[in-house]
């Protein structure tokens, strides 16, 4: 069994949507140039604001970003971004542009993030020496900006530069791996990312200078786990099971175990915690890295206190708790650059991207009555009236799958059905795979097939025009919106 991809192929035939442009923010005064001399063991740590450009090229010696080596003499561009590039050996930068912030660290935590990564692989080995062992599963937590996206990285480029088939989770909403803004995913990486945009893109139509690689999504469309912790709890619980189905179908899967990032938020208030552990469960997590919080850290080992010795009489796996300090370059985003991060993301899904591979989106018209929509529960909302219910739908936990709206058990809703009207306009929605009958607590699970784009509604006539990035009909099938990623204007310039 593979891991299901977005199968964008399954939206066939219809217009390019010829009304809509992508945005090409790229300047056009010429770029000043500037090489630099970086010692080993030092860091170039670089940003770049969003509409401007910075190419920079390796020209001797070795480098990486997040773990992947750069190739002497190929040009990368960045734009909108804050990174860092690592040398081992010392190495000769050529950098074309301004970048906004740079300097060269003095100090880097590479020497123990990689001795992370040579005890995981200590790990793979004896998973490798048996049919059934398991590889470890790794968990990085710690408070927001930490580095645990820029840690899950590195780790997962070591791991696959050593061979490895690491399946990487992604468990914050807020920025998407693989996918957009908004979704939970799970990835098995087996070839290298694309430095230039961290994980790469999401999977879409056109060709990708790095091999495409599939994901598992799912959409929650809420910014924190603590938006709509039932359905966060529902969806951790369905991708453990798929990423556990494959790791048990695939020998390298399984010896190269999981590597799975985490949002900031989950490990600093005691709701975060209920669904910290509740994942830690789920995935029978073996390694817990606690990135740049002391008291998170001793606060883990107060609670797994049973499962941490050797000699441990409890019945759950072992868990190693390990602490790591925060990089000394990772940076505090604001919310206007994280909302560009967002917007550029979707504007890339549709568009592709400027310079390496553009996509010709398509348009379609849909009337409501063809439409099936959900929205995700939220606030007041998604919040059930429970008084009004008939008996035995009340403050039981389990859903009763009828499908009605908002009937997805106590409490918060899982999904409700959304009215179609100009609320939804600018928004993107999640294309489900799962048949428009199905019951909401199976809607809510369903995984992504792809994503469209709400451009316009007309609420006297009832259509809508929808940007999909695959020709044809809009597939018959359930989709959902939310309000996370936010309405986006940018792409109807
Ligand atoms: N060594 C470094 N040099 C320069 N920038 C860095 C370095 N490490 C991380 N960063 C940057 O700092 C920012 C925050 O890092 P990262 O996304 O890894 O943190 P995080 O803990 O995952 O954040 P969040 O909790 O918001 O998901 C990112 O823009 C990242 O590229």
């Amino acid at each position: 069994m593979s891991v299901p991809g977005l199968q964008l192929s399954e939206l066939p035939i219809g217009q390019p949507f010829s009304n809509f442009t992508a945005q090409d923010s790229t300047p056009v005064e010429p770029l000043t140039e500037k090489t630099y001399e970086i010692a080993k063991f030092r860091e170039w740590r670089f940003e770049v604001a969003f509409g401007a450009t910075v190419e920079v090229k390796l020209l001797k010696g070795s480098a990486e970003i997040f773990g992947t080596e750069l190739p002497i003499g190929h040009k990368f561009t960045f734009t909108g971004t804050k990174s860092a590039i690592f040398t081992w050996h010392g190495c000769t930068l050529e950098v074309r542009g301004t970048p906004s912030v740079e300097y060269t660290s003095e100090e880097t935590p590479m020497t123990a993030y990689t001795n992370l990564h040579f005890a995981l692989e200590k790990l793979r080995g004896m998973a490798g020496e048996s049919a059934t062992a398991q590889g470890p599963r790794v968990m990085i937590i710690g408070p927001e900006n930490a580095g645990k996206t820029s840690l899950v990285k590195i780790l997962t480029a070591y791991a696959v530069r050593q061979g490895r088939k690491p399946a990487v989770v992604n468990l914050d909403p807020k920025e998407g791996v693989l996918s957009l803004p908004g979704t939970l995913s799970a990835t098995s990486f087996s070839t290298i990312m694309d430095v230039e945009e961290g994980f790469g893109s999401s999977p879409t139509s056109g060709p990708s200078p790095v091999p495409v690689k599939l994901p598992l999504v799912y959409y929650y469309g809420l910014e924190t786990p603590e938006g709509n912790a039932k359905l966060y709890k529902a969806l951790v619980s369905r991708m453990a099971v798929a990423v556990s189905s494959r790791l048990s179908d695939d020998d390298k899967n399984r010896t190269s175990g999981i590597i799975l990032d985490t949002p900031g938020t989950i490990s600093q208030t005691p709701a975060g915690y209920d669904l910290l552990h509740h994942a830690i469960s789920e995935f029978s997590i073996t390694t817990l890295v606690v990135l740049g919080s002391e008291r998170l850290y001793s606060d883990m080992l107060r609670r797994f206190e049973d499962r941490t010795s050797s000699t441990s009489s409890s019945p759950l796996p072992h868990i190693s708790i390990i602490k790591l300090s925060k990089s000394g370059g990772c940076v505090d985003r604001d919310e206007t650059f994280l909302r560009a991060c967002r917007e550029r993301c979707i504007r890339e899904y549709f568009f592709g991207e400027p310079k390496k591979r553009t996509l010709s989106p398509y348009t379609m018209t849909v009337g409501f009555d063809d439409l099936n929509i959900w929205r995700v529960g939220e606030g007041a909302a998604g919040l059930l009236n429970t008084s009004l219910l008939p008996i035995g739908h009340g403050d039981d936990d389990d859903d009763d799958g009828s499908g009605a709206p908002g009937a997805a058990g106590g409490g918060q809703a899982l999904l409700v059905q959304a009215d179609c009207g100009m609320v939804l306009q600018h928004s993107v929605a999640a294309v489900l795979h799962a048949e428009l009958a199905d019951p909401v607590h199976v809607l809510a699970e369903s995984s992504v097939m792809g994503f469209v784009y709400i451009a316009s509604v007309d609420e006297q006539k009832r259509y809508m025009k929808i940007l999909a990035p695959m020709p044809g009909r809009l597939p018959p099938k359930p989709l959902v919106v939310s309000s996370f990623p936010e309405p986006t204007f940018s792409l109807v310039g």
